[in-house]
């Protein structure tokens, strides 16, 4: 079970077990070694289609075919906007534990405050607190599950939710252009497009090294806008875990990550960024994801399939069924490495068991 917070273990000298993680998922690189390997590109002029478009297409096409991840500046996001945001979440994450308890998400609410994770049935917790709304489509809000403290909060929200669905529409037209279709092809592929906020503050933690924020996974969806202040932890891997990279933070940018919808449309050609969240001991951290998705009854299944290629999946399916079998893969797999470890465990304490067993008894009390 996660705690119902964490801020009163952020003080503590020493992690609780149930955050302990096996020593092969632990954190590889610092949470302030910062690579300058993923692009960070200006959208100034992205509109200007015999002019910057084109150049800028080539820059996303290069870094969604590497990595599933780049970062864009100069995006048409006010600036101001962006500040009253943080600073409200931050606020948020200030207020006493009742507070942020109201809006306890943990029975399977849909919106609200939860700590560790969204999914339940996780055996090793995550280090962070999140609180997390469904803004669109908007005929699906639901208020009562967004926290109306601090003052100001849900106004600014809508406000963010709506400038970030427009930015997501730019994005994802360039994508549909890169991937040789007409510009409306993913919006199309996304039949209703729905948004979810997600607000990740991961508190100081007293021994980092043994856990992280947010366990390694690609996003589910088709593109994730994440704004990350300057502390630093997103990491991400591009092959299948053996070396990471701590992405440079870049004041005001967003960083953007394919998901698995987009990975999927693209057949393959554009990764879906496989990442994770460390901590640190030093400071607290804030990121907020903007998971764009298509509707629950969106097929899903490559929109273009290249001469000589083969289709990245069997068969069409729904993205919730998309969806419902990529939680129930990632629990099973946690299950199943608990079982494992939890085996090895008997298997050690029997042998040692047996090794005591056969040594004369003088030798044991010796
Ligand atoms: O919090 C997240 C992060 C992320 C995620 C996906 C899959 C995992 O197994 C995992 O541990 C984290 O994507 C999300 C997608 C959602 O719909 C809600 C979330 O809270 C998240
Ligand atoms: O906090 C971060 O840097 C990563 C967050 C993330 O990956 C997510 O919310 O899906
Ligand atoms: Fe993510």
């Amino acid at each position: 079970m996660a705690p119902s917070t964490l801020t009163a273990l952020a003080d503590e000298k020493t992690l609780q077990t149930s955050f302990i993680r096996d020593e092969e998922e632990r954190p590889k690189v610092a949470y302030n070694k910062f690579s300058d390997e993923i692009p960070v590109i200006s959208l100034k002029g992205i509109d200007d289609v015999d002019g910057r478009r084109g150049e800028i297409c080539e820059k996303i096409v290069k870094a969604c075919e590497d990595w599933g991840i780049f970062q864009v500046v100069d995006h048409g996001v006010d600036a101001e906007l962006i500040k009253q945001m943080t600073t409200l979440a931050k606020e948020f994450f200030a207020l006493p534990p009742e507070e942020k308890l109201r809006f306890d998400m943990s029975g399977g609410k849909k919106g609200g405050f939860i700590v560790s994770s969204h999914l339940q049935g996780e055996v090793v917790q995550d280090w962070r607190e999140i609180v997390t709304y469904f803004s669109y489509p908007i005929r699906a809000r639901d208020y009562s599950r967004w926290p109306d403290k601090p003052q100001g909060w849900i106004d600014v929200t809508q406000n963010y939710s709506e400038k970030l669905m427009e930015l997501a529409c730019k994005l994802l037209e360039v994508l549909s252009e890169a991937m040789g279709l007409e510009k409306e092809a993913l919006t199309n592929a996304c039949v209703d497009m729905d948004q979810k906020v997600v607000v990740n503050f991961y508190p100081k933690c007293p021994q980092p090294d043994l856990t992280l924020g947010l366990k390694r996974h690609t996003d589910p969806g088709t593109i994730t806008l994440l704004l990350q202040d300057l502390v630093g932890g997103l990491q991400a891997t591009k092959d299948n875990g053996k070396t990471w990279i701590t992405v440079q933070p870049v004041e005001g940018a967003f960083v953007v990550n394919l998901g698995d919808h987009g990975h999927f449309l693209s057949n393959g050609r554009f990764k879906n960024a496989d990442h994770q969240a460390v901590v640190n001991s030093n400071s607290s951290r804030l990121s907020i994801a903007t998971f764009q998705n298509p509707a629950p009854e969106a097929i899903v299944y490559p929109l273009k399939i290249r001469e000589g290629e083969k289709a990245v999946m069997a068969e069409p399916i729904t993205f919730s069924e998309m969806y419902r079998r990529k939680m129930s893969n990632d629990l099973e797999l946690a299950r199943l490495k608990k079982q494992a470890k939890e085996q090895q465990i008997q298997a050690e304490e029997a042998a040692g068991k047996a090794k005591l067993e056969s040594k004369p008894i003088e030798e044991i009390l010796a």
